[in-house]
């Protein structure tokens, strides 16, 4: 066994060798190996151990635990794509097979497509349990756990939740400082779940292992679901926009979409299997789905209370590696976004103060501004809203006195603008709300107006 070499082109099988939860520390361990080499443990930590359930806890416990084990294995899987996928220690049904086939193919799609591989029908798990009986509800007590990532879109839910009066937890993966500063801001109980990838995978990668993007929200999702459990509430919120279900149009390979894991089929699809398999009032949902992005940006811009703690810079949290000495990059796609995505809605002086620069007064920056324009260039791999929003926010600032001189706008107004139909430029019909969601029928129905407006 110490002998083993890692080889992504010999390897063979991976292998979801067994996972275990401690009750008394908290601790999960989430063990995987390819082939015959060694053990490789992820572990997960919720806080708030020793957890003292009931059997039927236990059991839908060890549901989740399971999901978790297997959602959690594509940044191991994806090292070596082994041909054959073994499960050893436990079996899963047909239902369970195809959410994780789906979570994998799709949420890989632009780890394939960078890597020139087809996983088309390589991703098959074994179905070798019976289809299992719907699962009881527990009782689970209504409180959300609600995620929190740094940026502006779960610092609107958040806010959305706290003025609708509904009990929640601010809750966070992992040990960024930048989200530990947005959740003490909030006020509001928090939760950090911590999670240590196995170390080895930072060698395999050295070693040449298939490398790039997982779907790291379906991960997320899968920890606090089982954190939701544990804790014994009944809500996990997420803050994912209607304009993540559109992923980028690669000429000659078709859509591509880095955050599928944030769209609308993984939603339904992991809130729906929560219910049936792990514990029927488990409700997963996302409150910002019926928002485009621009619509976010518009609720955002209501308060400016995370102004000087906030950043959708995706630099900022990386696990390994130095990190920027500031909030916001200012060159990286999520920035160029963010910028003029906000750029309608917030004064110019507050914005310009937020990223420390006016990015679209910086002639450098046109081509990055370009490719969210889908103009000579596909949108970029990031979670960034849609072309068409991107062209109608350009398309207004062109016309305001305050932006429309500055180099971006000038060059987008002079080269661009005329080649563009005026109809779909309109902003207004972007931030109408759409009806395709999860949220709770009582809840949707307050929250719509705030919302709309
Ligand atoms: C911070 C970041 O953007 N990382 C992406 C980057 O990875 P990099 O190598 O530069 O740094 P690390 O994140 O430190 O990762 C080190 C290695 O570990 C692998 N890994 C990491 C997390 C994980 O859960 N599993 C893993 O296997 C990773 O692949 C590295 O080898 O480039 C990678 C390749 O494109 C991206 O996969 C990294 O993205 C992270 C997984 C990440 O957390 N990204 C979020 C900031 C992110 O993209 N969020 C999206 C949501 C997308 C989705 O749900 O699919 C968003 O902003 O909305
Ligand atoms: N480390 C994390 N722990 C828990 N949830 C997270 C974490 N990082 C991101 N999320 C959640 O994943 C979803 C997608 O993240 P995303 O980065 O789009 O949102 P954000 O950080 O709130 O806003 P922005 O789009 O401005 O960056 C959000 O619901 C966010 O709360």
């Amino acid at each position: 066994m110490t002998d083993w070499i890692f080889n992504r082109d010999a390897i063979r099988t991976f292998r979801f060798v067994r996972c275990a939860f401690d009750a008394q520390t908290g601790v999960a361990h989430l063990v995987y190996a390819f082939d015959d080499g060694p053990e490789l443990t992820e572990t997960v930590t919720v806080p708030g151990a020793p957890f003292v359930l009931d059997a039927a806890r236990t059991e839908a416990a060890q549901r989740a635990l399971r999901l978790l084990h297997l959602i959690a294995g594509v940044s191991y899987y994806k090292a070596a794509v082994a041909g054959e996928i073994r499960i050893d220690g436990y079996a899963i049904d047909a239902d369970t097979a195809a959410l994780l086939e789906t979570v994998y193919r799709n949420g890989l799609g632009e780890f394939a497509y960078r890597n020139g591989l087809d996983l088309r029908g390589k991703i098959r798990f074994p179905a070798d349990a019976a289809p299992s009986q719907p699962v009881p509800a527990l009782g689970l007590r209504a409180h959300a756990l609600v995620a929190i990532g740094g940026g502006k879109d779960s610092l609107v839910s958040i806010e959305a939740l706290r003025a609708e009066g509904v009990e929640q937890t601010v809750t966070w993966i992992g040990g960024s400082q930048l989200i530990a500063a947005c959740a003490a801001h909030t006020g509001l109980p928090t939760l950090n779940i911590g999670r240590q990838l196995a170390p080895q995978l930072f060698d395999y990668n050295r070693q040449g292992a298939w490398n790039g993007h997982i779907p790291v929200t379906a991960v997320n999702s899968a920890i606090m679901a089982f954190a939701a459990v544990l804790l014994g509430v009944d809500q996990v919120v997420f803050s994912n926009e209607r304009s993540a279900s559109y992923g980028s149009q690669i000429p000659g390979t078709g859509e591509v979409n880095h955050q599928w894991s944030k769209g609308w089929a993984f939603e339904s699809a992991f809130g729906d299997y929560l219910q049936s398999h792990v514990a029927a009032d488990l409700h997963y949902y996302s409150l910002l789905r019926p928002l485009s992005e621009l619509a976010v940006a518009r609720q955002f811009a209501r308060t400016d209370r995370y102004d000087a703690h906030f950043s959708s810079c995706n630099r900022n949290f990386h696990i390994l590696g130095e990190r920027p000495t500031s909030r916001w990059c200012g060159v990286c796609p999520k920035c160029h976004f963010v910028f003029l995505a906000l750029a309608p809605f917030l004064p110019k002086l507050r914005l310009v103060g937020i990223v420390g620069r006016n990015l679209l007064d910086d002639p450098a920056q046109v081509p990055g501004f370009d490719a969210l324009l889908e103009y000579g260039d596909h949108k970029p791999f990031e979670c960034v809203g849609e072309g068409r929003e991107s062209r109608a926010a350009m398309a207004l600032l062109a016309q305001r006195p305050d932006w429309r001189e500055d180099a971006v706008i000038r060059r987008f107004a002079r080269q661009i603008l005329p080649q563009l139909d005026a109809g779909p430029l309109a902003l207004e019909p972007l931030l109408a709300l759409d009806d395709e969601h999860r949220i709770p029928a009582a809840l949707w129905e307050r929250l719509r107006a705030r919302f709309a407006a």
